[in-house]
């Protein structure tokens, strides 16, 4: 069996470093290390969790490096397994050349996301804890880590092992229900089922609510650049975006498709969009451009309606302004340097920020409106609660919401308890594919296939 083999990767990442570290796990990583790490007094004698200074030599006595080792004995360690790292020095030959040896020995390469899986599969933490540490390393904003730490630390698997408690709870009652058939349930113990169910149900309907703030803190807000042709769309996302990134002309239509780029605005991610200019044109390829720009109006958290507040307000104007929905749109009037002009009312209820792309002026205003658009949309709930920003558990969870409801209504028509017992099975399956104690194996294979190998 694979999971019986000891595993070894580089765990640091590739390239020059000031330390680069391999790490083994599974039954034999101490034997394994013994054969090439001789530490000046302690041949032999390792104490668990303690960091040695010594020698890695080629079985031939040939220096391969200058290392710190340390062993983690079983369960106390990231995979519950025996644990062995070597600090070497972080160079790509050195790292590799150790690696060899104890594949030498008899290791086998982990594949990606491997100590990880172990940590999971012998029970150390649950799969969104798994999940949550990939989040960790791929988290390109602070609120991004943020959200993947609190999931880390095991705040939703806590949440979820309660719902999952909960419902077992009220499966034992049911189910003393069925094996005395003849007993009917009382109408006061069916009232109080009734009650912990429509509470459970409302504990996990603000969870999944929980879902769009997740998702923004986690993937970013993204910001739809969108207007007519030539109004300085381009040239407001390379001001964003603080240097030269797409193509600006003073020939309307310049950008013909969708252009995105990500950057961090105080520690929130956001992805931005830049669009073709939208307008009545013949030009195929141009119209294939506004076409997908409209299409993505729809789909975005944002969208930045950009105009030339220099000049009068035209008909082209009037259509981007139909496309939006005002609940998600602010109005940015540009080329303020040129000169302001009147603003017809049916674009009053936006938000509007004057601003130069050229001179910068305004753009400041405007990141704090989006900034404060953000923290509107992602909540302001801040570190302490739980988020769901992951789509498969928010699924999962729904699943479990819907037969939850389905029990309270079999309970409310006084269905047979085997119709109600089964809903309830229903929502413990669901919530076990979330925290991994009834993932099917293709789930995990999905999920940890994601991960850098030595994770
Ligand atoms: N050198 C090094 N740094 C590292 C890790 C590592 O494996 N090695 N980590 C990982 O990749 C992360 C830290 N995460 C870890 C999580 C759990 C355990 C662990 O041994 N847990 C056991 C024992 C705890 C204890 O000693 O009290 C447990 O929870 O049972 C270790 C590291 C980041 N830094
Ligand atoms: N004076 C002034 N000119 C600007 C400003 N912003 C953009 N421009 C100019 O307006 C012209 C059009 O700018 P772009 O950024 O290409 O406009 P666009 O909206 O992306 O145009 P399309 O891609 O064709 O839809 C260029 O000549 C820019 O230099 C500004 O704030 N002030
Ligand atoms: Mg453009």
């Amino acid at each position: 069996m694979d999971s019986q083999d000891t595993i070894v990767a580089i765990a640091t990442a590739p390239g020059e470093g000031g330390i680069g570290i391999v790490r083994l796990s599974g039954v034999n990583a101490e034997k394994f290390l013994k054969l090439y790490f001789n530490s000046a007094g302690n041949h032999c004698q390792f104490t668990s969790h303690r960091l040695y200074y010594g020698q890695f030599r080629h079985t031939d006595g040939d220096l391969v490096d200058e290392v710190m080792a340390v062993i983690m004995r079983a369960p106390r360690s990231y995979t519950m397994e025996d644990v062995v790292e070597v600090h070497c020095h972080g160079g790509s030959v050195v790292l590799r050349r150790i690696v060899d040896l104890f594949i030498d020995a008899g290791a086998r390469l982990a594949r990606p996301g491997e100590f990880t899986l172990r940590a999971f599969l012998n029970g150390r933490i649950d799969l969104t804890r798994a999940e949550a540490v990939i989040e960790v390393i791929r988290s390109r904003s602070e609120a991004a880590c943020r959200v993947a730490l609190g999931q880390l630390e095991g705040r939703l698997s806590q949440k979820l092992f309660s719902f999952r408690d909960d419902i077992s709870d009220l499966l034992a009652e049911v189910e003393a229900g069925i094996d005395f058939p003849e007993e009917e349930l009382p109408l006061i113990d069916r009232q109080r089922l009734i009650e912990t169910s429509t509470y459970l149900e409302g504990q996990m309907a603000a969870l999944l609510d929980s879902f769009e703030s997740g998702r923004l803190l986690r993937d970013g807000l993204s910001i739809l650049i969108f207007g007519k042709p030539n109004v300085g769309k381009s040239s407001l996302m390379n001001t964003l975006l603080g240097e030269a990134r797409t193509i600006v002309s003073d020939i309307p239509g310049t950008t013909r498709d969708t252009v995105e780029e990500s950057l961090i605005l105080r520690g929130m991610p956001l992805r931005l969009i830049d669009t073709a200019g939208v307008r009545q044109t013949l030009d195929p390829v141009e119209i294939q451009g506004v076409e997908r720009a409209q299409a993505k109006v729809a789909g975005v958290d944002l969208v930045l309606l950009v105009v030339d507040g220099s000049q009068a307000l035209d008909e082209d104007d009037q259509k981007a302004l139909q496309s939006c929905d005002p609940a998600r749109t602010l109005l940015v009037l540009n080329k303020q340097d040129l000169g302001d002009s009147h603003l017809p009312t049916e674009f009053l209820p936006l938000p509007a920020f004057s601003i130069s792309a050229r001179s910068s002026f305004g753009i400041d205003q405007l990141l704090n409106g989006i900034v404060s658009f953000f923290s509107k949309s992602a909540g302001s709930e801040g570190r302490e609660t739980t988020l769901l920003s992951d789509r498969r558990h928010r699924e999962s969870l729904l699943l479990a919401r819907n037969a939850l409801e389905r029990f309270r209504v079999c309970l409310a028509e006084d269905q047979p308890s085997e119709f109600g017992a089964l809903e309830l099975r229903e929502a413990l399956q669901a919530l076990g594919e979330i925290t991994g104690e009834t993932a099917p194996e293709d789930i995990l294979e999905k999920i940890f296939t994601r991960f850098c190998i030595g994770k």
